[in-house]
């Protein structure tokens, strides 16, 4: 199912961030800034980056286990999320933790266990369903940290690495669980280390990158940076100007450009062009209008 990417107001079932920014402590270094991100219904939506750049920031903000120190989160869809590290060391055995959450998302008891049952199957863990989970393999653990999330049929399902430590035929089960979920309507926002996992099937792909998001293939198929924008014009040397941020950059003459920049990176664009030798002269400097909501 494709996704419907139109602009207009974020129906419930799909979950948005708007102008969201996140740091540790008050007056730590921000993580993101400025990041704009829609996942609607039915998408299949991939975030990339080297490691520390704020990927399991971002999916814990998409999930709602964490919140943004700026800017909002738009809808509410119901939510799975299987963690980096998943808390192995649960009072449960793997049947019993999975048969409560399923009485968490409101199944009877027989019907809980069953489908524990059935996802433990799927994942060849079913001869550990008595296994206390302190006493589970790593790799084993993970499936029951991808079980516990498909148990609940999410709207939207949320998978940080969660493919590492997955044996071969688990990580094809879970490939399959998702393409069920998008096609069921449900939407899955995923990060991975390897980049063949779900090859050429999501909708859209972003990178983070010095605190800002970029589109590296977008809903609408436009690629580059996402959230406010800041455009510079700015004349001086011939040779385009190194900055510290992704942008993009127009020559209007041979000694005008133009500079497209995240909001949150202009003022040390601003620093880097009058600080060069020779300076450049900043002749415009216009913040571009938001983007619309649903976008
Ligand atoms: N709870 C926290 N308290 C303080 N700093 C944190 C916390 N969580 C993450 N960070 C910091 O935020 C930055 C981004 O971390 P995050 O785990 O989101 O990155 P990542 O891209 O998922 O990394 P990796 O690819 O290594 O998993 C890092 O500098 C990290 O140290």
């Amino acid at each position: 199912m494709r996704p419907d990417p139109s602009p207009g107001p974020v129906a419930s079932r799909n979950v948005a961030l708007r102008n969201v920014g996140r740091r540790y402590g008050l007056a730590g270094p921000w993580v993101l800034r400025g990041v704009d991100l829609d996942v609607p219904a039915g998408a299949l939506v991939r975030v990339q980056g080297a490691n520390g750049t704020g990927k399991s920031t971002l999916l814990r903000l998409v999930a709602g286990i964490d919140s943004p120190s700026e800017g909002r989160v738009v809808g509410r869809p119901r939510t799975a999320y299987v963690p980096e590290r998943f808390p192995a060391a649960l009072p449960f055995t793997a049947l019993g933790y999975l048969t409560h959450l399923g009485r968490v998302h409101g199944l009877v008891r027989a019907v809980a266990e069953r489908e524990a049952g059935e996802w433990l199957e799927r994942f060849g863990a079913a001869g550990y369903a008595r296994t206390p989970l302190a006493e589970l393999s790593k790799g084993s653990s993970q499936k029951v940290a991808v079980a516990q999330a498909l148990l609940a049929a999410p709207e939207l399902l949320v998978l940080d690495e969660a493919w590492t430590g997955l044996d071969t035929a688990a990580r094809g089960e879970l490939d399959r669980a998702v393409a069920e979920r998008t096609a069921a309507g449900g939407a899955v926002l995923f990060v991975d280390h390897d980049p063949a996992r779900l090859a050429g099937l999501p909708d859209a792909t972003y990178r983070i990158e010095g605190s800002s998001l970029s589109v590296v293939n977008g809903l609408d198929g436009v690629s580059g940076p996402v959230g406010r924008q800041v455009t510079v014009t700015a004349s001086g040397s011939g040779r385009d100007p190194e900055l510290p941020c992704p942008h993009t950059l127009t020559r209007l003459d041979a000694r005008t450009v133009r500079v497209t920049v995240p909001a949150t990176h202009s003022d040390s664009v601003l620093r880097t062009l009058l600080n060069a030798r020779p300076p450049w002269h900043v002749v415009a400097v216009r913040t571009e209008p938001a983007p619309p909501e649903g976008r």
